[in-house]
């Protein structure tokens, strides 16, 4: 299925018609820029384009109020004069003559792509409007918007689909207040938000935008708040939120939908966020929501201020809801302290809600500690001096360019498995190289003369070899014995590839420990089996109370240990081992599968058992890139597994930054 993409030019007709500095940033050529970039990238002709629509008085009314309504109808027959008076009793925001009718069109955008999505018409897709919508409220507009459009398709979603529970990412870098004020009280909708807000200091300067925001009465746990309490968040403090909030939460509480209110003003070179994500990250921030909610995704235009990294951002992000593999994230080091502060504050805000979080540290006394950085940031905003923010230019460098390799998934089977459709057959490869062919033969092969585990093993390292050059992106291979493909493989990708490997290894079986020892490979084992505790930082076993086959345990190993683990290595490639009584089920392997090709740039080889050959289709449909089917809701995660779990990232995290929870504890 398909990526829809809505924009009308209509949308781009109205703009400020007198002097206002606080809405000047809020131009037409946002969205101008936006999709010429999308075209330029050849991008808008891989997408279904989805035509716009007038949003109707009942759908506006789904979150709006009547008089607010009426109110926004008279402004197309305003005079200049009149537009003026009826903005000032609203902040940040300006009308204009046509604004009514785009801000039809923008909410109408969002419920096409609604109904684009819930029909199976596509898979996802990105609507790309103006005027934004998440700080307009019941009956006002604010902060550019009119119509809050990602609230209105919410509601339309539950009201026309039946949805049980929908999920709104926003990662705009202001807090979207007017969404919160819709759903605090409403668990059918869990609402996340990162903002900037420099302990209330920053627009729109909420005291409810803060972390200690969780919701109200039964909506108590589904409104999450991640406050930026410093300008300059990078891609470390974007991706460790995802992975020890966000992800977890989202998994317990299973969305049917996933709306995104897609703003970019999160990144590099914005004038309001200031923060240094690059835009590339909204590759891996989307590649991580697309296996929930069976993979029904609707991005919608917020923000985004930078007419430079506004368009690299929203290129970044359709081409990854059109399933081309993320590039690998550049040099990721770990959340900054303030970061990890607000991190801590909201997992431990939570903590009571969510039974992925019950164990995160509760908050020590932290007025304290608040208070003495409170103190120290005031100061050193002080001595900068309220001088005009230095604009100095920010520059960062172009989002490598993202080329899908010819082959998607190549497959090495043994004979009368059929090959799945859009998967190629991968067969021994002729130019095998007779010297590697040797040398599995001396170290692997016992009996000589298996030429069946030699010709299996020749075509594991041609692909191998292949995918190192891009020419296939991601394998899968059947083989007899799976330890010693695996000894195989990472033999031959610590010696014949200068790149890491990261394994992981679901099940239990012998690990090769010595390759770890050369920082090239990376090992991450899921085993029922208590280890040795291995010390050194590259063999890494999570011994799990039920192994593989408790998922919500599982899971929360894979978004709270490996994935971040696996961010922060940066692997050229992954390989992904499937012990035979691994006892993983097939929901969980595919969300594992498809979780790990956000990083190695898709680069992920299986190996599996020979006699699993019922595994192949839905390994193979993860592998290209089809969403995983949902787990359902998750259950608590047992005691057990959760002590395993905070024991090993207490031991990790030294070396592992990303695997940080808490602020390191302060002197
Ligand atoms: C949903 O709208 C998208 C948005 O969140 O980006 C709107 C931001 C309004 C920012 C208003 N203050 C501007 C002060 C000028 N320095
Ligand atoms: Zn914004």
């Amino acid at each position: 299925m398909g990526t829809a993409l809505i924009y009308d030019e209509e949308m781009t007709r109205y703009k400020l018609l007198w002097v206002d500095p606080a809405c000047k940033i809020e131009v037409p050529e946002r969205l101008t820029v936006s999709h010429e970039a999308l075209i330029k990238n050849g991008l808008a002709d891989r997408c279904v384009s989805v035509p716009v629509r007038e949003a109707t008085d009942a759908d506006i009314l789904l979150v709006h109020s009547e008089e607010y309504l009426e109110a926004v109808k008279k402004t197309p027959y305003m005079t200049l004069e009149d537009l003026k008076e009826f903005t000032l009793q609203y902040g940040d925001v300006y009308f204009h003559p046509n604004i009514y009718h785009c801000a039809k069109l923008a909410a109408g955008a969002a419920l096409q792509l609604v109904d684009s999505v819930m029909t199976g018409k596509v898979r996802n897709g990105m609507a790309l409007v103006r005027p934004p919508g998440h700080h307009s409220m019941s009956s006002a507009a604010n902060g550019f918007c009119v119509f809050n459009n990602v609230a209105i398709a919410a509601q339309y979603a539950k009201q026309k689909y039946g949805l049980k529970r929908v999920l709104i990412v926003d990662w705009d870098v202001h807090h979207g207040q007017g969404v919160q004020y819709c759903f605090e009280d409403d668990p059918s909708v869990l609402y996340f938000s990162w903002h900037r807000y420099e302990h209330q200091k920053f627009w729109p300067q909420l005291r409810e935008s803060d972390y200690d925001s969780v919701g109200k009465e039964k909506g108590a746990g589904f409104n999450i708040n991640v406050p930026w309490n410093k300008v300059g968040m990078k891609n470390s403090d974007y991706l460790s939120v995802f992975c020890h909030v966000l992800l977890p939460v989202a998994y317990e509480f299973c969305p049917d939908l996933v709306l995104v209110c897609a703003g970019f003003d999160s990144a590099i070179g914005d004038p309001e966020g200031e923060m240094c994500a690059s835009p590339d990250i909204f590759a891996h921030l989307t590649h991580l929501l697309m296996n929930l909610a069976g993979g029904k995704l609707c991005a919608v235009l917020e923000g985004g201020y930078n007419l430079t990294s506004l368009p690299q951002s929203v290129c970044q992000t359709v081409q990854t809801l059109l399933g081309d593999p993320a590039p690998r994230p550049a040099n990721l080091d770990g959340p900054c302290e303030s970061a990890l502060e607000s991190l801590h504050c909201v997992r431990s805000a939570h903590r009571q809600y969510w039974s992925c979080l019950k164990h995160a540290a509760k908050l020590p006394t932290f007025e304290i500690s608040t208070k003495r950085v409170k103190l120290a940031e005031e100061e050193e905003r002080l001595e900068k001096g309220d001088e005009e923010k230095s604009q100095e230019e920010q520059v960062w460098p172009e989002p490598p360019k993202r080329v899908t390799p010819p082959i998607r998934a190549a497959l090495v089977l043994p004979n009368g498995v059929a090959c799945p459709d859009g998967c190629e057959s991968f067969g021994a490869s002729e130019d095998a190289d007779p010297v590697i062919v040797n040398k599995l033969r001396e170290n692997f092969v016992k009996d000589a003369d298996d030429c069946h585990a030699l010709t299996t093993l020749s075509s594991l390292i041609s692909l191998v070899e292949k995918m190192e050059k891009n020419e296939i992106c991601s394998g899968l291979a059947l083989v007899c014995d799976v330890s010693m493909a695996m000894m195989c493989v990472v033999q031959h990708a610590a010696t014949a590839l200068s790149k890491r490997l990261l394994v992981v290894c679901v099940g239990d079986t012998a690990v090769p420990s010595d390759d770890t020892e050369n920082g090239k490979t990376v090992l991450v084992q899921f085993s029922s089996k208590e280890s040795e505790e291995q010390k050194c930082k590259y063999y890494i076993p999570v011994c799990l109370k039920k192994g593989c086959s408790d998922a919500s345990g599982f899971l929360q190993a894979v978004l709270g240990l490996l994935l971040p683990l696996g961010y922060e290595y940066d692997p050229s490639l992954v390989l992904l081992v499937r012990m035979p009584d691994s006892g993983v089920c097939d929901s969980v392997w595919q969300q594992l599968t498809g979780l790990l090709q956000g990083l190695a740039q898709g680069h992920t080889l299986v190996l599996m058992q020979e006699g699993e050959k019922e595994r192949v289709a839905p390994t193979a449909s993860a592998l290209l890139g089809d969403a995983a089917p949902s787990l359902g809701q998750l259950h608590s995660p047992l005691p057990e597994d959760v002590e395993v779990l905070e024991r090993l990232r207490h031991r990790l995290q030294g070396d592992w930054k990303l695997l940080q929870t808490t602020a390191p504890e302060t002197g």
